[in-house]
C-alpha cells in the first residue's frame, strides 16, 4: 500500500451541484472552492438545507459531481468511471448519524465486515484486528454484542471503529453526534479525534451541535449553497 501524503487529500475547485430536471431543475451547491489537507479535522456547519449533506457525499465519492473539478487522494472525481469510484470510496471511512449497523451482525463481525471489503487486508487476521479496533474505542468487553444490546453512545463508536479499522486517510461524518445525549456525543467526537490524529486522517464532519466545534483544527460555514 501507497503511503504517499497527498496534499491537499481532497480539492475541490468551482463546483456546482443541481437536484432535478427541466423546470424542476434547483441548483444545490455553488462554486464550492475547498481544500482539505493531510491530517486536518474540518468541521462545516449551517443552516438545514443549506446544501451540507449534499456536499459531503460528492466529496465522499457517493454521488458524481455535476461541474467543476473534485480530486480526492489524487484522483479526478467529476467525470471518472464507476469503478474508478468504487476504488475511491475503499479509501473513505464513513459515520453517519443513524449508525447504519447491521443488526444481524454483532460489534466485532459488523467492523470485520469492513475489512472483508478490502483485498489489502485478506491475508491479516482480520478478526484480531476487530477486536484490537474495538478495545481502542473502549468496547473490549462488548464485541460479540449485537447493536439491540448496546447504548447509542456504544453502537456509534462501533461505528466509528468499523470506519477506522481499515487506515483510512479521510473519514467523513454526518451528524455523528445528532443522536446522543451531551456526554456520548461529546466521548464520540473526542475519540475520533483522538483516533484521526494517532492514524494521521483527515475527517470531515457535518454537525449542528455547538458542543463539538472546539475539536475542530477548522471550522467552515454553509450558507444557501455556497461557503462563506
Ligand atoms: N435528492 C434530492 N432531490 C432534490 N433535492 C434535494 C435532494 N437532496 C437535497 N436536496 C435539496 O438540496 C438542498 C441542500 O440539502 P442538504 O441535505 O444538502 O442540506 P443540509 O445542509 O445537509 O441540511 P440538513 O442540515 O437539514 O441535513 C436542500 O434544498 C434540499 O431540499
Amino acid at each position: 500500500m501507497t503511503q504517499t501524503i497527498l496534499s491537499p487529500i481532497i480539492s475541490a475547485r468551482n463546483l456546482n451541484h443541481y437536484f432535478g430536471q427541466g423546470a424542476l431543475r434547483k441548483q444545490a451547491l455553488y462554486d464550492i472552492n475547498l481544500d482539505l489537507d493531510f491530517g486536518e479535522i474540518v468541521i462545516m456547519t449551517g443552516p438545514s438545507g443549506s446544501g451540507k449533506t449534499t456536499l459531503l457525499t460528492l466529496l465522499g465519492g457517493l454521488r458524481s459531481a455535476h461541474e467543476g473539478s473534485l480530486k480526492i487522494l489524487g484522483q479526478e472525481i467529476c467525470g471518472a468511471s464507476k469503478q474508478q469510484l468504487t476504488q475511491v470510496r475503499k479509501r473513505i471511512g464513513y459515520i453517519f448519524q443513524a449508525n447504519n449497523l447491521m443488526t444481524f451482525l454483532s460489534a466485532k463481525q459488523n467492523v470485520k465486515m469492513s475489512l472483508e471489503l478490502h483485498e489489502n487486508f485478506l491475508d491479516e487476521k482480520i478478526d484480531a484486528k476487530a477486536i484490537a479496533m474495538l478495545e481502542s474505542v473502549g468496547l473490549g468487553n462488548r464485541v460479540d454484542y449485537y447493536p439491540e444490546n448496546l447504548s447509542g453512545g456504544q453502537k456509534q463508536r462501533v461505528a466509528i471503529a468499523r470506519a477506522l479499522v481499515s487506515h483510512p486517510k479521510i473519514v467523513l461524518a454526518d451528524e455523528p453526534t445528532a443522536a446522543l445525549d451531551k456526554k456520548s456525543g461529546r466521548d464520540v467526537v473526542e475519540l475520533m479525534q483522538k483516533l484521526a490524529k494517532e492514524q494521521g486522517c483527515t475527517i470531515l464532519l457535518v454537525t449542528h451541535d455547538n458542543r463539538i466545534l472546539d475539536v475542530a483544527d477548522r471550522i467552515i460555514y454553509m450558507e444557501d449553497g455556497r461557503l462563506v
